[in-house]
């Protein structure tokens, strides 16, 4: 097992990484009175759930099984864990546990913001992508119509405990959708790691264990010294949203669900690459190149075909990085570099978004 810290004070919290650690029941050390509820959805509760239970036997232990997807990552939704915990009868003492992806993640922390002005919760992340990223950083919330993870809250988790041993259940596609988040950390902050993830892209696809331990604790350790830096994104913190402004608008374009979050960044991604090229910061052969890692993940590398230029302008005007209303994009000055700038001009942004034409 693994160890890191999210320095945050006396907020501060650990993130375990290692096989296995479900099965181990180290839960109790982060609840500190007798009532749990376990959030969790319909694929990944039949796969983990009594796992988790059967380390909790002495607390009073509820839960809440949501529908799977992120067309449920909604108000709607999330009222109903808060329907439940009222039902039960959870006081302030109460402990939520998160089982499952990004998802439950990000609306088990945001009920745990507000449940009674403020309750304890611990991640239990089961997806790549919630191993190496959405467990992380109390960014937590739900999705609005009129854009991703619109309605939310910052609330650190008492604790991060990742079970790689679960991603062996995980579908293809998610895995793929994982490895755009683990991409986004060498392009934003370290060359080498990139480098390596392009030697180790079938290692990390075929989910050798070895592979995704190192990606999940390099991408965690980065994680956590962004968020220790910078925790409510008032600066540096924001270079983790490299690809975002594009990528939300296509998720919330396409509908919820219909792309999943971490193909959506990949293409993003790319398409803040590109600009970045026409800004001269980065070569036309580091953008070839970047979309040769994110192809060999398994990922989508072009944005949806039915999606016109004025139709990312208006999804983008709402990202939470526009300032006194001008957009800021996160852009890369090298692989491996990152800045967070508005200084770019509208017509190379117009050919981005037009496909290059
Ligand atoms: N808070 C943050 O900092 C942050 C960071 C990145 C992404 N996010 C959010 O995370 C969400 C995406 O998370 P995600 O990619 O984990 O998607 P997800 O939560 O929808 O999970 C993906 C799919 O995998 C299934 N699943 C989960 N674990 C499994 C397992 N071990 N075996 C088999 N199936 C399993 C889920 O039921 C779901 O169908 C988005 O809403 C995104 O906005 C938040
Ligand atoms: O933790 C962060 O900060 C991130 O930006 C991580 C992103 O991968 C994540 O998708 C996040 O939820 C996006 O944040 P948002 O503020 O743009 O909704
Ligand atoms: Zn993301």
């Amino acid at each position: 097992m693994q160890t890191l810290s999210v320095e945050l004070g006396d907020r501060s919290y650990p993130i375990f990484i290692g096989s296995g650690l479900l099965q181990q029941a180290r839960l109790q050390p982060y609840i500190k009175g007798n009532q749990v509820m376990l959030v969790s959805n319909t694929t990944v509760a039949p796969l983990y759930k009594e796992l988790v239970r059967n380390g909790l036997s002495q607390f009073e232990l509820d839960e809440v099984i949501l529908p799977d997807g992120e067309a449920y990552k909604d108000m709607q939704h999330l009222n109903l864990i808060f329907d439940q915990l009222l039902a039960s009868r959870h006081n302030r003492t109460t402990t939520l546990i998160a089982l499952g992806g990004g998802v439950i993640g990000d609306m088990t922390g945001f009920a745990a913001a507000c449940y009674q002005r403020g309750v304890n919760f611990i991640q239990l992340p089961t997806t790549l992508l919630s191993q190496v990223d959405s467990s992380v950083g109390g960014k937590t919330g739900v999705n609005h119509p009129a854009g991703k993870n619109m309605i939310g809250a910052f609330h650190q988790p008492v604790a991060v405990i990742a079970d790689t041993a679960v991603l062996q259940t995980l579908p293809d596609s998610e895995l793929s959708a994982g490895l755009a988040e683990v991409i986004k950390y060498g392009l934003i902050y370290d060359a080498a790691f990139f480098d390596w993830l392009e030697k180790n892209a079938r290692a990390l696809r075929d989910k050798d264990e070895q592979a995704l331990a190192y990606a999940i604790y390099r991408s965690c350790e980065i994680k956590a010294e962004l968020v220790a830096q910078d925790e409510r994104e008032s600066g540096v913190r924001a270079l983790l949203n490299l690809g975002h402004t594009f990528g939300h608008a296509i998720e919330t374009h396409a509908g919820y669900g219909q792309w999943l979050h971490g193909e959506a960044v990949a293409a993003g991604t790319v398409m803040a690459a590109d600009l970045s090229c026409r800004m001269g910061w980065i070569s036309r052969a580091d953008v070839d190149r970047i979309e040769r890692l994110f192809k060999a993940a398994g990922l989508p590398v072009k944005p949806p075909q039915d999606m016109t230029p004025e139709r990312f302008r208006t999804l983008m005007s709402v990202d939470k990085k526009v300032m006194d209303g001008r957009l800021r994009l996160v852009l890369l000055s090298s692989i491996g570099q990152a800045v967070v700038t508005e200084q770019f001009e509208q017509a190379a942004l117009m050919q981005t978004l037009n496909g290059g034409i």
